[in-house]
């Protein structure tokens, strides 16, 4: 770690610290994330579900993590730096987001979380602060959580922040699917218009109440596994009319409100007979067109909700143009203004302990921090219903151009320096990789303390770079900082 100069703290979260800091040799700014625990095998490490989900997931909407580095038993990330989180900017906005910004940041990340459950991952801590921003690109990062979707369960009963928690989640359903990721998505989306939390519970049950005063009653039948569903009854005792989102989401259009949530098939609450007529037209549309029209992002039950792929061939991203016949992707902000202002009062912050399961990558007691919510429409909203009516990739493993030499290694050897390995984050069958595979398990390089397990200290390798870019979709903004497909 010599080789990076640590330049600030950026943020302390539940498993490690990160800091902005300098490759010395390259002058990269990267993001350093130190884990708060020991790692005294490279096994460990590489079981390590941000190792793991991260090594396969390769796609510009996903942060990049460059290299891996255990010195003295602890461990480090290096990632590509980012310059805001969303939450950041969601919280330093002084004015609302125009509909083309919000698509634009909503189909990158789209983009990403559609790229991962591809490849059998689901993220299960979507939330503002992991998605990083950094002038008009979304990068979903923090994949601490991140779990395949073929993985067994039962799962790990509290995952995800509490506002951003799907039903099924906070009523401990012992199997739960990707489609947590989407309710994710539709609370983030719902958001970014309103610039406040659309679920800001105060606890669990408060949680569920919140969901319950804008989606109205739930099917029951939609959580058979869940072993909290006692927490339904409690709070659902009255046929409770769901708020009309247009009117809490004032700004979002028609077709946005159309992915959040329910309008008018299942549920009353759509007002007025004009949005009806439009949205009848609309959901006819999209049957003539295949488009899905009643999967929505914030439904209660998870088979409800469109996954990441049809999200993006919503009407929310799609326009009919006349002149063709044919829909095509509604134009995107280009590039986004989310430059942060002065910074606002800090909010209050609240600590929840969660308990994760048994499983080796689940061994930790998680402590996060989540922020309260301010009084906001939504709250007074909430409030006045009442409970009664209820590089491009270059593909950057760029090992930081990185040989260990020999010699090099001797010499610090010799003065009892401890040097540090670092790992390529290539899928392991990846042809170009000089490395040997079987490595990722058996590394160890700190030179002092594990000699005896993995290859010599001396040992170095460096990265063939790299494959070609990965865009797989013609509507995520190719924008200047993503045409220099920089080596970050
Ligand atoms: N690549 C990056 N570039 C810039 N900032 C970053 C980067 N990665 C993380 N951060 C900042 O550090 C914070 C914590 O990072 P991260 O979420 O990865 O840590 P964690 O320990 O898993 O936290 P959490 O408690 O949210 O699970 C993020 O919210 C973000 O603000």
């Amino acid at each position: 770690m010599e080789r990076y100069k640590i330049l600030k703290e950026l943020g302390d979260g539940t498993c490690g610290s990160v800091y902005k800091a300098m490759n010395i040799e390259t002058s990269e700014i990267v993001a350093v994330k130190k884990m708060k625990r020991k790692f005294y095998f490279w096994e460990e490490c590489m079981n390590l579900r941000e190792v793991k989900s991260l090594r396969k997931l390769n796609h510009p909407n996903i942060i990049k993590l460059k290299e891996i580095v255990r010195e003295n038993n602890e461990l480090f990330f290096i990632f590509e730096y980012m310059e805001h989180n969303l939450y950041q900017i969601i919280r330093e906005r002084q004015r609302p987001f125009a509909e083309e910004e919000i698509r634009g940041l909503m189909s990158q990340m789209l983009q990403g979380l559609a790229h991962m459950h591809r490849n059998g991952y689901f993220h299960r801590d979507l939330k503002p602060e992991n998605l990083l921003v950094t002038n008009d690109i979304i990068k979903i990062a923090d994949f601490g959580l991140a779990r395949e979707v073929m993985s067994m369960p039962p799962f790990t009963d509290y995952v995800s922040t509490r506002w951003y928690r799907a039903p099924e989640v906070l009523l401990q359903s012992s199997s739960y699917t990707p489609a947590i990721d989407m309710w994710a998505v539709g609370a983030v989306l719902a958001e970014l218009f309103t610039l406040c939390p659309i679920f800001p519970g105060e606890s669990e049950m408060d949680q569920l109440y919140k969901i319950y005063t804008v989606l109205g009653t739930p099917d029951w039948s939609s959580f058979p596994e869940a072993k909290n569903v006692s927490r339904l009854f409690s709070i659902s005792y009255a046929e409770l009319v769901p708020a009309n989102l247009s009117e809490l989401i004032p700004n979002a259009s028609l077709e946005a409100i159309d992915l959040i949530k329910v309008g008018f098939f299942g549920q009353p609450g759509f007002g007025g007979y004009f949005d009806l007529l439009i949205l009848t037209v609309l959901n006819l549309v999209c049957s003539i067109y295949c488009i899905p029209k009643l999967q929505k992002l914030c439904s209660w039950d998870p088979l409800k909700r469109p996954t990441a792929d049809q999200c993006l061939q919503h009407p929310f991203f799609y326009v009919m143009c006349p002149q063709v016949d044919t829909w095509i992707p509604r134009p995107l902000e280009d590039p986004l203004q989310l430059k942060l202002n002065n910074m606002s009062a800090k909010p209050n912050l609240e600590l929840n302990l969660w308990d994760f399961g048994t499983k080796s990558d689940d061994c930790f007691l998680g402590l996060t921090l989540a922020v309260n919510p301010s009084v906001s429409n939504l709250d007074m909203v909430h409030k006045a219903k009442g409970p009664g009516e209820v590089h491009l990739f270059s593909n950057l493993v760029v090992m930081s151009n990185f040989t260990f030499s020999t010699n090099k290694a001797t010499e610090a050897n010799r003065f009892g320096i401890v040097f540090s390995v670092f790992w390529s984050l290539l899928p392991p069958d990846h042809h170009r990789i000089m490395a040997p595979v079987e490595s990722s398990l058996s590394l160890s390089f700190s030179t002092i303390s594990h000699s005896s397990v993995g290859v010599s200290p001396s040992a170095g390798f460096a990265m063939a770079s790299l494959q070609p870019n990965m865009l797989d979709s013609s509507f995520l903004p190719l924008t200047s900082s993503f045409q220099q497909g920089r080596c970050l």
